[in-house]
C-alpha cells in the first residue's frame, strides 16, 4: 500500500484573514479519510487546494508523487471530485453533463455514463433537466461525476446531504466497494454517525487548524467521532462570523 496524498504544511489565507494554517495530512492507499469541523472550519478550502481550485499560501500537495504545483495536470488526472452543488449545467441532462465531462477521458465509452447513473440509482433519470432535481438527486448526481473517471483517490464535499434512507445506503456501498478494490477517499460531512460506519480515519479541523488526525479503531471504548469532537472543542462551541466577505 502507498501514499495516495500528502499535504505538508499547507496554508491558505484568504484576504478577509480566515482561512486554513498549516495543514498535514497523509492518506494510503484504500484509506477512507473522514474530515469534520464545524462551519466555517476549512474544509471545504483543504479540498479546493488539494484540488487545484484555490491556490494555497503555502505548503505542497503531492498525489500519488505528483506535486499539484507543478505538474497540475498528471498529478489531478486520478482524481475524481464533488465539491457542492453548481458544478453541473442545470438546463442539460445528466447524460448531456457527463457526456462532456467524458470530453476528457477518451478511453472511455460512452457505456461508463450509464455505469455510474446506475450505480447511483439516477439511470432512471438520465434524461431528464438537473434543474428538476432535488438536493439528493443533485448530490447523486455529483457522486456520479466524481466517480465517472474511474478516480484512484476520491474527494468529497458533503456527498450525504440530502441523501434519503437509500441514497445513504447506497453512498455506503459505493465507498466500501471501493474502498475494498483500494480507491481511496476523502469525504467532509457533518454526519459524524455515517462517518464512523464508513471511514478507517478521520481527521477534524477547527478554526483552520488540524486538532487530530488518525484512526478511526484510535477512538477510545465507546467512544465516538461526535464525543472525540467535542472534547476537542473543549466545551467552546464555535459560531462562525456572519460578515463573510468572498474574495480570494
Ligand atoms: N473565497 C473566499 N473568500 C474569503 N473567505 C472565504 C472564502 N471561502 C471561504 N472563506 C472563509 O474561509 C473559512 C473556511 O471556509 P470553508 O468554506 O472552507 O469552511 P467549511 O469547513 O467548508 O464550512 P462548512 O461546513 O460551513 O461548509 C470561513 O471563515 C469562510 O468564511
Amino acid at each position: 500500500m502507498g501514499t495516495v496524498l500528502e499535504v505538508t504544511g499547507v496554508s491558505k489565507q484568504y484576504r478577509n484573514g480566515r482561512g486554513i494554517k498549516d495543514l498535514h495530512l497523509s492518506l494510503e492507499q484504500g484509506n477512507v479519510m473522514g474530515l469534520i469541523g464545524p462551519n466555517g472550519a476549512g474544509k471545504t478550502t483543504l479540498m479546493k487546494c488539494i484540488t487545484g481550485l484555490v491556490q494555497p499560501s503555502g505548503g505542497r500537495i503531492i498525489i500519488f508523487g505528483r506535486e499539484i504545483g507543478h505538474d497540475y495536470k498528471e498529478a489531478i488526472r486520478p482524481v475524481g471530485v464533488y465539491i457542492g452543488m453548481g458544478t453541473m449545467y442545470p438546463h442539460l441532462s445528466p447524460y448531456q453533463n457527463l457526456k462532456m465531462a467524458l470530453r476528457f477521458y477518451p478511453e472511455l465509452g460512452d457505456s461508463r455514463i450509464d455505469e455510474v447513473l446506475e450505480q447511483v440509482g439516477l439511470l432512471q433519470f438520465k434524461r431528464d433537466i438537473v434543474s428538476s432535481f432535488s438536493l439528493g438527486m443533485n448530490q447523486r448526481l455529483g457522486l456520479a461525476a466524481a466517480l465517472l473517471s474511474k478516480p484512484s483517490l476520491v474527494i468529497l464535499d458533503e456527498p450525504a446531504n440530502g441523501l434519503d434512507i437509500d441514497g445513504m445506503l447506497l453512498f455506503r456501498k459505493i465507498v466500501e466497494q471501493l474502498s475494498a478494490e483500494g480507491v481511496t477517499f476523502l469525504i467532509s460531512s457533518h454526519l459524524t454517525g455515517e462517518l464512523e460506519r464508513i471511514c478507517s480515519h478521520f481527521s477534524i479541523l477547527i478554526g483552520g487548524e488540524l486538532k487530530f488526525t488518525g484512526p478511526t479503531e484510535s477512538l477510545g471504548k465507546g467512544k465516538s467521532i461526535e464525543d472525540h469532537y467535542v472534547e476537542r472543542l473543549g466545551g467552546n462551541f464555535y459560531a462562525p462570523s456572519n460578515n463573510d466577505q468572498y474574495d480570494e
